[in-house]
């Protein structure tokens, strides 16, 4: 078990690049990684072998200490057009065509079906590192549920977003629906482009409060999340992991629970050199070097 994780963390310590199920991944800078849909045929549509392996590099990368931020962009001409509509549904029509199987089993296995998809998207959630999502182009259903588990996003000038679900005769069941309010807080708007699943743009979801920036195109938009991806990857790696997971909790409980999260929390890593290193840093205004965590 140990030899596997460590073999996982091996691979993406080398600076080479990892071509997994259509998912490409690079080390952009020290400490920053590229997690690059890479499927323009398809303008980055999903199958489940994409979302499994984008649970394993989320879970990797989260492991491993020489990753301190991700980006994740899309190759093409579209950042995700959502499921792949004439592959990703195929274990399912299977399912559907099966008459051996009573209703009650077909459910145990359709309930697997969408966890894989879940899954692939909560582990960039729970993955450790700040995860900056760039999105330019077609951002279509399955590609909203994936940004909706990032930490910040920004967007190109171009980009055109659709919670797409009820046009494919479904409720979005891996991510969206369970996510969305949390992120832009406003009810009535997600509701509208939920349930008309009609096209919003960069602009639109800037007031909406769905991305943080607009960038003239993709090119300046990737610039941009690595960018800021290597600033958050220069920040003590305690502070930066420790601050998402209580953004994270502080957002799923009350504020008292929460507070106690956090003094739990700062028990341990509190403990740490990073809080002398920063200090000193700050006052005699030059650059800490953090240890690896
Ligand atoms: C348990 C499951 C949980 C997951 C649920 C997820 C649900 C969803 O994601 S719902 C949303 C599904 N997606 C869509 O409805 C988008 C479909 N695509 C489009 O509307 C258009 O293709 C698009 C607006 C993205 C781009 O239009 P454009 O005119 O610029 O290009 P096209 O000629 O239409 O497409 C180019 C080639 O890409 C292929 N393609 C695009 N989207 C998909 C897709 N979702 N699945 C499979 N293939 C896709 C398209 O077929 C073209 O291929 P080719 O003809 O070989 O050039």
């Amino acid at each position: 078990m140990q030899s596997t994780r460590i073999g996982y963390i091996a691979r993406f310590i080398s600076t080479s690049r990892q071509r997994l199920a259509d998912i490409e991944v690079t080390e952009a800078s020290p400490y920053v990684y590229h997690v690059k849909l890479d499927k323009p045929k398809k303008r980055n549509a999903f199958i489940p072998e994409m979302w499994k392996e984008l649970r394993k590099i989320s879970k990797d990368l989260s492991a491993n200490p020489k990753c301190r931020s991700i980006v994740i962009s899309g190759e093409g001409k579209s950042f995700c057009a959502g499921i792949d509509l004439q592959e990703g549904f195929g274990e399912v029509m299977n399912l559907f065509e099966n008459d051996n199987l009573d209703a009650a089993r077909k459910g145990r296995i359709l309930r697997e079906f969408i966890r894989i998809p879940q899954d692939g998207f909560t582990a960039l959630e729970s993955c450790y590192k700040p995860i900056i999502v760039a999105v330019h182009s077609h951002c279509i259903g399955a590609g909203i549920d994936l940004i909706t588990a990032c930490d910040i996003r920004l967007a190109a000038k171009d980009a055109v977003f659709s919670i797409k679900e009820v046009d494919v005769g479904l409720a979005a069941d891996v991510g969206t629906l369970a996510r969305i309010q949390k992120v832009v807080g406003n009810d009535s708007i997600t509701r509208e482009l939920a349930l008309t699943a009609r096209n919003f743009d960069a602009e639109e979801a800037l007031r909406y409060g769905l991305i943080s920036k607009i960038y003239p195109d993709q090119a300046t938009t990737v610039a941009a999340a690595l960018e800021m991806a290597a600033a958050i990857a220069a920040k003590s790696p305690i502070a930066v992991q420790g601050t998402k997971v209580n953004l994270n909790y502080g957002r799923d409980h009350t504020v008292k629970e929460s507070l106690d999260y956090i003094l739990a929390w700062n028990m341990s890593q509190l403990n740490t050199e990073d809080l002398m290193k920063s200090a000193m840093a700050t006052m005699s205004k030059e650059k800490a070097e953090f240890n690896d965590v």
